[in-house]
């Protein structure tokens, strides 16, 4: 007898939306709400546990089938891609990876071009397809003052309402992918409990398409 099936969630931005999908398929998500803040969560009424991960583990849990499923942005799929199964793509947690860089800058006239970012794997595959060389500078956050610092030419990073890009005067160059949050399955549970996740992926679907015609 198999025990519950266990979902991965990636804590912080995408959370509030995600359990709002969950409360909507009919689950009872009371337990996230709780200030103690516990990793492992029942679901009462549904054979689930759910557990709180950053993004890019969520991915290694899935893959490891320490999960059987996962909710994690698809930024983080292309960055450190996993062989997992991506089954759906939940519509929340929208932005744009892009280029960006001060409006002064014209980055195809420069020979070797430096670029600061947070997913230094996507940032040299976009620059290789248009046959631009590069140099990546890796950050971990506050990639916005890598130009003004002088530390690139431009940045890669994800763009959601544009806003810090305005507030420190840059603008998108270029826009390289649509992002948002993906369901994704462990290959084995996909086989081995083909019924109770397909059943988690059935419901969790009907919500997004009745969230995207309203
Ligand atoms: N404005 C945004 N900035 C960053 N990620 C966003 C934004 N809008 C949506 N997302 C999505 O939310 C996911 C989680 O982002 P979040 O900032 O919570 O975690 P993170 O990328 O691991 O950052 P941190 O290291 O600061 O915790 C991202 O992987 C991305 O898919
Ligand atoms: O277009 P916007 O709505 O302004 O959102 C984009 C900003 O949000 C993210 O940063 P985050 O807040 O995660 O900070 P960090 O990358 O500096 O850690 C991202 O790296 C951008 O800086």
């Amino acid at each position: 007898m198999q025990g519950k099936i266990r979902l991965a969630l990636t804590k912080g931005r995408l959370e509030k939306d995600t359990v709002q999908l969950l409360e909507k398929a009919g689950l009872n998500m009371e337990t996230i709400k709780n200030p103690q803040r516990k990793l492992i969560l029942d679901i009462p009424g549904y054979p689930l546990e759910i557990i709180l991960l950053k993004g890019s583990d969520v991915a290694t849990y899935v893959e490891h089938g320490v999960a059987d499923l996962g909710v994690v942005g698809k930024d983080v799929l292309l960055e450190k891609p996993k062989p997992v199964y991506e089954v759906a793509d939940l519509g929340f947690g929208a932005c744009r990876m892009a280029v960006a860089g001060e409006t002064s800058l014209c980055p195809d006239n420069k020979k070797l071009l430096r670029i600061a970012s947070k997913y230094p794997k996507i940032a040299r595959e976009h620059f290789e397809r248009k046959g631009q060389s590069v140099e990546i500078i890796e950050q971990q956050g506050s990639v916005e003052l890598a130009p003004l610092m002088g530390l690139s030419d431009v940045i890669v990073d994800i763009v959601e309402t544009g806003n810090t890009l305005k507030a420190n005067g840059l603008i998108v160059l270029e826009e390289i992918v649509h992002i948002s949050a993906r369901l994704i399955v462990n290959k084995v549970s996909y086989k081995t409990r083909r019924i109770e996740v397909n059943a988690l992926i059935d419901l969790l679907e009907k919500q997004v398409r009745i969230r995207r015609e309203q």
